[in-house]
């Protein structure tokens, strides 16, 4: 853990705490507990406060190595020293506190970048903003939370989680502003979720690099105070008074180009003073001596006009001074001093940029007495105020004003107006000095006592004030300047964090409460439409087969009633003589055929009715079952069935037409033919059943071609012999008789030939279309077309169903994945507003605000 690290950071070397850093009283120095060892003093890390009564023993303080002094003596400058280290030991303290809760900032915006880069956060796009907030707070300000990654994707899923108030939020930090010009929209509203997710990701990751820098500050033992000004306002005079040295180049014309960096020799450079000048473009590294040239001082007032070879000059100065004078070396903490250019428009923005950098602790800016603020300078407060909450305002060259009350009242005045803050704490942070004396009177680098009554000089005597002030702030109410930052940032992000997770938890669990309440709906829908598909396809299944059997039966019935009746169909086909046999043939063959297409022809008819109202009637099925316009709007083609397939019988009959084809004995017809009236029905019957057992053994053709013998022989003969003369009985009758019984048959067969082609064709059509099976065939062909065209509707059924189940299936595994996002997220977001609500109170707890004033 980061709390780890910087309770190990927190040196023991600096100040002894005691047993345990949990300890709430820590012994500074002396030996605790030992009326006769040196003094000690206690200090109570959770009141914050310095048992006095032990601190200070009479003697005169001694600075050790290890920064920790021991007092010895009653003096001002003891408690002081005694004070700073205190002052090092409570910000210690306030320090390890920041860097924890830093560190725990950044690993809750590593978390969140985590969990954005699975299920990507919610951020509002109803953002707080002066501009817009008129508009954001109007009805139609309503903004959805959630954008789709695709413009089509219109639907939304009831359980996406969306913004339904019309709250405006006001993130600080988390804030991203896309505007793009003063008048234009509120571009974030027309960002997609993915987009606004990397944008808030890229925040995260912005976030987390100014955190580092915080830390990087805060940990930096280091103060930079940036000294800046108008130009020729004594900025250099100034630093040299500060040192009580004339370091740097002082002139009535502008002279300071390179802004100077003010550094402790005796600790940062082996003693040794020297300029190190930093070339244009080089990064300064001390070990590395190609990253800079080296000068003597003496060379300062060349080098700081040399701005277009150098960017930083590093002055390393030696200040002899004793810890509790010295502000460089201080005994406590380094303290830089930045000289930078007078603002002018070439050096105001790097000086604006210089100002905003992390490490600079403090901006002293140097105002001439004689011209008051200008513009660049009024401007320069105002932004640099912002920035770092303080400003250090000197008013130099106090020494030329006469009428100093006027001077001083008006100078107020434009600080009032220019940093309120600033203002109200102004014996602490507006000082009317004079350098200029401050070094005539200290040439040889001796310092003031500390005391601001000890004359320090008739035009300046608040220059020790201002020391002391300055010295206070930056040493001992450090807080002020390094950690309040810190702490204004994180109590910034936080607030923002617990405002974001908020939402985020408040959107999830509507989310979540939606999903559930989809579930408990969907899961009764879904068994009534598996139910539903169920019935309606039994029911259009049973429907199928009832039309399709009741088709079949129907063509096969009048298949079989047409091949029954058409041995006695009078064909209607005229017999025109021998000559026009073939013809006569064809035309019969023909005939007969069509006689039996005509009934399957009727028999599809048939079909196609019955299935035209099965399709209404699944139809109706379908939309009973799954509402109007559920199903594809398609129309029956009652032509369209049996029009490729057609009948092949007359393909399958016999074409040939041979000449037994027109020979077929039967007693009947040659009766009807020879004019023999049969008696009653009976002998017909006996007859025609004689006929036909004779037909039936192959006899026939014989029994009627010898017929008229038999007959002569049996009956004739006898009878008729008595009436007739013997010469006609002997030589007329029989030659009559052989003309008759030659004759007739002969007569007969041609008489009978076309009726008798009409029977064999009958006969050939019947013996076919048994062999063949022929009515069953084409039933089932006419059913089989049936329950073709039947299942089409059905299938439009049976996909609609399955279409709805699969919506509907998709529908609540996606209900369910959103329900598990809903409940990973809101319980990620619940931990998260916990933890940033915990924190936000440890940061808020960080007693910094107090050292406001300096004492
Ligand atoms: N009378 C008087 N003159 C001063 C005082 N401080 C500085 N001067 C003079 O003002 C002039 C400018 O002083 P510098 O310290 O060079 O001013 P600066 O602001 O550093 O100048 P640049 O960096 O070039 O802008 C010098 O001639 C100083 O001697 C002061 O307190 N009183």
């Amino acid at each position: 853990m980061s709390g780890d690290k910087f309770e190990k950071d927190h040196n023991p070397a600096e100040v002894s705490l005691g047993e345990s850093d949990q300890d709430d009283n820590a012994t500074l120095f002396g030996s605790n507990g030992d009326p006769q060892g040196p003094a000690v003093a206690n200090y109570n890390i959770r009141e914050g406060t310095l048992d006095g009564q032990t601190l200070v023993n009479g003697e005169q303080g001694i600075r050790t190595e290890n920064n920790i002094s021991v007092l010895n003596g009653n003096s001002a400058q003891a408690t002081d020293l005694a004070r700073s280290q205190l002052s090092q030991l409570q910000y210690n303290e306030n320090r390890i506190s920041l860097d924890r809760s830093i560190n725990t900032a950044s690993n809750i915006l590593s978390n969140l970048q985590a969990e954005n880069s699975v299920r990507p956060i919610y951020y509002p796009t109803n953002i707080q903003d002066e501009t817009l907030d008129s508009k954001l707070n109007s009805k139609s300000s309503k903004l959805a939370l959630i954008r789709h990654n695709s413009v089509g994707n219109s639907q939304h899923l009831l359980t996406e989680p969306r913004d339904s108030s019309s709250e405006t939020y006001s993130f600080e930090l988390l804030k991203i502003n896309l505007k793009i010009g003063p008048s234009s929209e509120n571009l974030l509203q027309t960002l997609d979720k993915s987009a606004l997710s990397q944008l808030l990701n890229e925040k995260f990751s912005h976030i987390k690099r100014h955190l580092r820098s915080l830390r990087e500050r805060i940990d930096d033992t280091s103060s930079k105070v940036l000294v800046t000004g108008d130009l020729n306002s004594g900025k250099s005079a100034f630093c040299n008074a500060l040192l009580r040295r004339k370091v740097m180049p002082e002139d009535q014309q502008p002279c300071t180009n390179v802004f100077c960096e003010i550094i402790d020799a005796r600790d940062n450079n082996n003693g040794i003073e020297e300029v190190h000048a930093i070339p244009i473009g080089s990064v300064y590294l001390k070990n590395d001596e190609r990253t800079y040239k080296i000068f003597p001082l003496e060379e300062l007032e060349h080098l700081v006009y040399q701005s277009e070879h150098y960017s930083l000059l590093i002055v390393y100065v030696t200040d002899n001074r004793p810890v509790n004078q010295s502000l460089l070396k201080n005994g406590v903490i380094d303290i830089k001093l930045i000289d930078a250019p007078g603002l002018n428009l070439d050096s105001y923005h790097t000086t604006q940029v210089f100002s905003r950098q992390e490490e600079i602790d403090l901006v002293v800016f140097v105002v001439n007495a004689e011209n008051h603020f200008t513009l660049s300078g009024r401007e320069f407060i105002s932004s640099a105020t912002n920035d770092k909450n303080l400003i250090f305002i000197v008013v130099n060259k106090f020494d030329n004003i006469r009428d100093q009350n006027k001077c001083k009242r008006k100078i107020m005045d434009q600080v009032h107006s220019l940093s309120p803050e600033t203002y109200k704490n102004s014996s602490n942070f507006v000082h009317f000095v004079s350098s200029k004396e401050m070094i005539n009177q200290n040439p040889g680098g001796d310092g003031p006592d500390g005391n601001p009554d000890d004359g320090d000089g008739p035009h300046s005597p608040d220059f020790d004030h201002l020391e002391a002030s300055l010295r206070k702030f930056l040493v001992e109410k450090r807080s002020l300047s390094k950690l309040l930052p810190a702490k204004n940032y994180l109590v910034k992000l936080y607030s923002d964090l617990i405002e974001l997770s908020q939402i985020n938890e408040k959107l999830y669990n509507e989310s979540k409460i939606g999903a559930e309440n989809e579930l408990k709906k969907l899961g009764p829908q879904y068994d009534e439409i598996l139910q539903s598909s169920a019935k309606t396809n039994e029911k259009i299944s049973r429907l199928i087969e009832s039309v399709s059997s009741e088709v079949y039966t129907n063509s096969r019935d009048q298949i079989n009633r047409i091949i029954n009746e058409v041995d006695h169909l009078s064909l209607g086909i005229k017999f025109e003589g021998y000559s026009n046999i073939t013809e006569f043939a064809r035309q019969v063959q023909e005939r007969i055929i069509g006689k039996i297409l005509e009934v399957v022809n009727s028999a599809e008819e048939h079909a196609r009715n019955e299935t035209s109202s099965a399709i209404d009637e699944i139809k109706r099925l379908g939309v009973q079952a799954l509402g109007e316009g559920s199903l594809p709007n398609t129309r029956f083609i009652p032509s369209s069935m049996y029009s490729k397939k057609k009948d092949n019988l007359q393909r399958h009959i016999d074409n040939e037409v041979s000449l037994f084809d027109f020979v077929d004995p039967n007693f009947e017809s040659f009766c009807k033919i020879c004019g023999i009236t049969i008696p009653d029905s009976r002998t017909n019957l006996l007859i025609g059943l004689t006929a036909n057992k004779l037909w039936a053994g192959g006899l026939s053709s014989m029994a009627i071609l010898y017929g008229p013998r038999v007959i002569s022989t049996v009956t004739g003969i006898a009878s008729i012999s008595n009436y007739i003369p013997r010469f006609v009985v002997t030589k007329v009758v029989p030659g009559t008789l052989i003309g008759i019984a030659i004759g007739m048959p002969l007569y007969y067969l041609y008489k009978d030939a076309p009726h008798a082609y009409q029977r064999n064709v009958v006969k050939k059509i019947k013996r076919k279309i048994e062999s063949e099976d022929y009515q069953h065939l084409n039933s089932l062909r006419i059913s089989k077309e049936v329950r073709k065209v039947l299942n089409y509707p059905a299938k439009d059924i049976s996909n609609a169903f399955a279409t709805t189940i699969e919506k509907q299936s998709s529908r609540r595994s996606k209900i369910l994945s959103d329900l598990k996002t809903s409940e990973i997220s809101l319980s990620f977001y619940r931990e998260l507003t916990k933890q940033v609500k915990e924190q936000y109170q440890i940061v808020q707890s960080f007693d910094l605000e107090s050292v406001h004033t300096v004492n």
